[in-house]
């Protein structure tokens, strides 16, 4: 009866007032001190340029980035003979000969040319540092109050500190309006600001002054005559009071009361007339009232930022963020306003390193403060740019996933012919790592480099934004990325007469490997038919089949589809001691404890493996997660995070978090253990690496909320911690439904969920399913 009377108008009521609490949470880092290390510096960002402020009160140093400054160039370093070793290479495999295979593949089936590791193929760099040297008074004099912060509900950062009765402040935004970065320093008594602009960069780069103007420019390394990509920025500074004056290299500013600087900046990447249009942003950015200009940015921001809240019930810490870390790492129990923070400072990050018709978020999303950044900072798509996407369509945030589209569009060209070269295969297909370049070539090794499932990982994507829109003209735009890759995925595959199943040859299980079972010890990476394979295909074609049939088109392409979801091997294949086969055979692995968990991919992000439609693999599944055990990078610990609350364990799930929230100042660069959180809250492989902020984002969100086995499932993986009571606002479920609801001692007590366009939805609540209809947004 009760929960009858629940659903009509007074629940709807009673919700909206718990809400309006949830939306005055303030939602910001801060620290008592300037950063140390670049670690604790606070990331801003606009989705296409960034800045990472120091707070230092002598010398203030802030990293700049633009998210499309990559050095190398297109390349083709495809072997067009490769797909003549294919024969032989999968009669090695089918003999079981796998080392012997991946000998071959190490010869003439990798890329041509150093591939990643060389200067053609690139990598993301950061665009210079600015520094400002501030001179007082009293050079020596005592500084208190000192302070430091980010709201997440503004997106701008702010330090103030006392210095000889003098209040300093600044101000931090990247600005959503007006594209430019801009800080604003101000003096409480008139005339003190007295500090020097100077803006420089590791190499090829020249700094300069232009009148009042201050120049950084260059040119990076495209790998072939050295003239690649150009850059520059552009800094002007607006005073009230004082002067302004300029050396070779620096502006000096004297005896001022508020300072503005403007920082304008572009590459030439896909914009040859970048240098007017940094002259032109910034001539506007100059003329505009400040306050005005920083309204525009945070409406702007909000748009996106106030679509969701959260709250499970506790007041925001007084600690410093640093010291929020190492308390709730201590007591998660006790401080239950981590997950909230953590979970907006995710979505924070989402919005400000990817905007529609740019570029997608990197291995660091558009931060970097080196030159050759790990792993080139590039788009690894064995689960790290796939994991960058998990929290945006859930989070509200869908656009966002609109440069991944357009990323993985661009694939297709060049991906269709390394299909040729390496499978004279129908199709498309990208492998481990891409560039801005369209790299979709093997790397340059067998025992990494030849997995390809990254190209159907990222179609499983692109179907995510579909499936949480309902856009079916977004659908008819992706239809044939995902048929070529569909293509490429069936016209490969070969019959196994041991296992009787058809099968991916070469293939392998990302970045893993096993011991060969033939006694010799021998370890090996290259098999056929790797779990991950299966599962990507399975998911795949089901998606390619509903999109054909939704669309009304190409039956016969679906027909051949749905045949060979009769021939593929299933999700999933019990191994003799209980867990999910890693490769078709049960090998013995070469490390139990791998950070790669690939063969779950059936559990998330495809829902092959469900804990109510197919429990004895879901069973299996926690098996392998628990000889897997909880360590590994922060994206590895945030992924098992996921498959434990898919499979509704939210009190594993919250342990997970728990490993991932522990503080680190490491930053070496490391394959295995270790993870852990920086103290500005970014999460480290180690070093930095940003999917561990937003696999983790994604996994909060997929305790709370699920839609992915058909109905919309509320608090599905919700931990006892957090059950005392809570609320969210503007989480989305698939079906183009946003969802409402609060709950008390575990139980939801009210929730309402609208869509554009009302029907009828199933929602499992307090474990009961039912059909309600859902209202108009
Ligand atoms: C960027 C790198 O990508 C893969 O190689 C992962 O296995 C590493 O842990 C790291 O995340």
């Amino acid at each position: 009866m009760i929960t009858k009377r629940l659903t009509s108008i007074t629940s709807i009521l009673l919700l909206t007032s718990t809400l309006s609490f949830a939306q005055k949470q303030a939602l910001r880092l801060h620290y008592d001190k300037p950063a140390a290390v670049w670690e604790e510096t606070l990331p801003l960002g606009n989705g296409r340029l960034g800045m990472m402020p120091d707070g230092g009160v002598n010398d203030e140093k802030i990293v700049l980035n633009d998210i499309t400054l990559w050095s190398g160039s297109p390349q083709d370093a495809n072997n067009y003979e490769a797909y003549k070793q294919l024969p032989q290479i999968k009669e090695l495999l089918l003999a079981g000969k796998n080392v012997e295979a991946q000998a071959l593949i190490d010869k003439d089936f990798v890329c041509k040319g150093p591939g990643s590791g060389g200067a053609r193929w690139g990598c993301y760099q950061v665009l210079g540092d600015l520094d400002l040297k501030f001179d007082y008074s009293k050079p020596n004099a005592q500084v208190t109050n000192y302070q430091r912060s980010l709201s997440l509900n503004t997106a701008v950062a702010n330090c103030s500190y006392l210095v000889d009765g003098v209040t300093y402040k600044r101000e931090y935004f990247t600005s959503f309006g007006d594209d430019v970065n801009m800080i604003r320093l101000t003096a409480d008594k008139p005339g003190k600001l007295n500090f020097s602009i100077n803006i420089s960069r590791l190499e090829r780069s020249a700094t300069s002054t232009s009148g009042n103007t201050l120049l950084l420019q260059g040119r990076l390394d495209n790998g072939t005559d050295g003239n690649g990509m150009q850059y520059q920025a552009s800094v002007k500074a607006k005073l009230t009071g004082g002067t302004l004056s300029s050396t070779a290299n620096s502006l000096l500013v004297k005896n001022a009361t508020e300072v503005i600087i403007y920082i304008s900046a572009a590459t030439d990447f896909r914009k040859p007339d970048f240098k007017q249009r940094i002259q032109r942003d910034l001539d506007a950015a100059v003329k505009k009232p400040y306050a005005a200009q920083k309204q525009q940015h945070i409406t702007n921001y909000q748009k996106l930022f106030n679509r969701v809240d959260i709250n499970l019930g506790s007041p925001e810490s007084t600690e410093t963020t640093d010291q929020q870390l190492i308390s709730f790492h201590k007591e998660p129990g006790n401080h239950k306003d981590m997950p909230v923070l953590f979970f907006q400072f995710g979505r924070y990050l989402s919005i400000s390193s990817t905007r529609v018709g740019l570029l997608p978020p990197n291995l660091q999303g558009l931060w970097a403060n080196q030159v050759h950044t790990p792993w080139n900072g590039d788009y690894h798509l064995d689960v790290n740019v796939q994991m960058n996407h998990f929290p945006v369509e859930v989070s509200n945030l869908s656009e966002l996933n609109l440069p991944l589209v357009e990323l993985v569009r661009g694939l297709v060209k060049p991906g269709e012919k390394t299909a040729k070269a390496y499978y004279n295969a129908d199709g498309w297909v990208a492998h481990v790592i891409t560039n801005v370049w369209g790299w979709t070539e093997p790397g340059e090794s067998a025992s990494w480099g030849v997995t390809k499932a990254g190209s159907g990982w990222l179609c499983s994507n692109l179907w995510d934004h579909y499936a949480f829109t309902n856009d079916k003209a977004y659908l008819k735009s992706i239809y044939l990325i995902l048929k070529g890759s569909a293509q490429f995925y069936s016209s490969i595959l070969i019959k196994d007469p041991k296992s009787g199943y058809w099968v991916t040859a070469p293939s392998s299980s990302p970045e893993n490997s096993f011991v060969m079972p033939d006694g010799s010890g021998r370890h090996a990476s290259i098999c056929i038919g790797a779990t991950i394979d299966n599962q990507i295909m399975r998911e795949l074609f089901t998606n390619v089949i509903t999109a054909s049939k939704t669309l009304g088109i190409d039956k016969s392409f679906s027909d051949t589809l749905k045949l060979r979801l009769k021939q593929i091997p299933p999700a999933g294949i019990i191994s003799k001691d209980g867990r999910i086969q890693e490769w078709l055979e049960d090998y013995q692995e070469t490390d139990p404890q791998h950070r790669h968990i690939s063969h779950l991919y059936g559990i998330y992000p495809a829902s092959e493996i469900t804990p109510d439609g197919t429990p004895e693999l879901a069973e299996a599944a926690k098996k392998t997660l628990n000889v897997r055990g909880d360590d590994g990078p922060s994206w590895s610990i945030a992924y098992k995070l996921l498959f434990w609350a898919r499979l509704h364990d939210g009190n594993r799930a919250y342990k997970l978090f728990t490993e991932i929230m522990k503080p680190t100042t490491r930053t070496d660069i490391n394959y295995g253990s270790g993870g852990g959180i920086y103290p500005n809250l970014l999460s480290a492989g180690p070093p930095f690496q940003i999917d561990g902020n937003f696999g983790t984002t994604a996994g909060i969100a997929e305790m709370l909320i699920q839609s992915h086995a058909g109905y919309i499932d509320l608090l599905p993986a919700i931990p006892d911690s957090w059950k005392t009571s809570g609320s969210v606002k503007g989480l989305k479920a698939r079906g183009n439904f946003t969802v409402d609801f609060a709950w008390k001692d575990g139980k939801v007590t009210t929730y309402k969920i609208t869509s554009p366009d009302p029907r009828s939805v199933r929602v499992k609540v307090n474990g009961a399913i039912k059909n309600v209809t859902a209202q108009k947004s």
